[in-house]
């Protein structure tokens, strides 16, 4: 039994920008879905219908099908494609922490950068989109849908980002926008995180975390910019099972996002991950217009 459906439309963490992280999520059996991140829309809805996972025309799964977007920061292979699909979008919110959501406001849904498609901002404000701030850990119904969310900060290098954890029934999936161990960001957000969703681990109901590897093990820590390498997740992942009890993570899905190119690198991710997974994670690599159930 199924609980959710996931259909990456980008997958990568830069460079191809017709494939950034951008990931449309649905209970199963529904239509009314949510985006995570927005890097690419266009190419990867194409590609989704083209594999026959949507039965209706591009246009329509852009304005009809996702009923939001969630941002977890702002940088701009996370909301590209938000922003160049604006002039074909329908009306729906934008959601995130205050400070992600006014970078959106005084960086790129300005008359300088694009036009004002948002709900506040530069004069004249079209509308389109409403601005729809979260607090932390505060638990709220997401418009249109049949699902909550609650966000956790993160740290990434000199911003915050954001995790979501998405529910729907009983059942969650758990989002992290770029991030890196607590140890080089000098942070407790992974930590606090991982105290949050342990016991939907434990209970079962999490039916999956998608987490960024960035670089193979080989990137100094120092020019890490706020992401991982095989090794420091294996790290994180063997703190929060000292929360889940030994063997608790085992066969447990780990959706890995954010991948950054050149494809040596991406090869070398894979195969690290794999050799250094004792934990015994069930690592899924997303592919753009694949659906995957969860
Ligand atoms: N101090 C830095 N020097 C060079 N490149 C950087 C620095 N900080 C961030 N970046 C780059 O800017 C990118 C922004 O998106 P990412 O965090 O995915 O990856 C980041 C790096 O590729």
């Amino acid at each position: 039994q199924h609980a959710f459906k996931l259909v990456p439309l980008g997958i990568l963490g830069g460079a191809d920008e017709s494939n950034l992280s951008a990931y449309m999520l649905a209970p199963e059996g529904s239509e009314n879905y949510i985006c995570l991140d927005a890097g690419t829309l266009h190419a990867g809805i194409q590609k989704a219908v083209a594999n026959k996972v949507f039965n209706e025309p591009a246009e329509h799964v852009l304005r009809q099908y996702i009923k939001g977007y969630f941002i977890s920061h702002s940088h701009l292979d996370h909301v590209s494609g938000l922003i160049l699909n604006s002039p074909d979008d329908s009306t729906k919110n934008i959601y995130g922490f205050a400070d992600c959501l006014k970078t959106l406001e005084t960086h790129y849904f300005t008359w300088a950068s694009w036009a004002n498609f948002a709900d506040a901002g530069e004069a004249p404000v079209l509308k389109k989109y409403h601005y729809e701030a979260l607090t932390p850990g505060e638990e709220v119904p997401i418009k249109n849908t049949e699902m909550t969310v609650r966000a956790f900060p993160l740290s990434h290098s000199n911003l915050t980002s954001t995790a979501f954890l998405i529910k729907s029934n009983n059942s969650y999936v758990l989002y992290l926008g770029d991030t890196g161990p607590d140890a080089i960001e000098k942070s407790t957000n992974m930590h606090k995180l991982w105290e949050a969703i342990a016991p939907l681990i434990k209970s079962k109901s999490l039916k999956a975390i998608m987490i960024e590897t960035s670089f193979p093990d080989e990137q100094p820590d120092k020019t890490l910019f706020g992401h991982f390498t095989p090794k420091w997740l294996m790290s994180e992942f063997a703190n929060l099972e000292t929360l889940t009890g030994a063997g608790g993570l085992k066969g447990f899905n780990v959706i890995i996002t954010h991948l950054k190119l050149p494809q040596t690198n991406i090869v070398k991710i894979k195969q690290q991950l794999q050799a250094e997974n004792r934990l015994q994670l069930h690592l899924i690599y997303p592919e753009q217009g694949k659906a995957i159930s969860l």
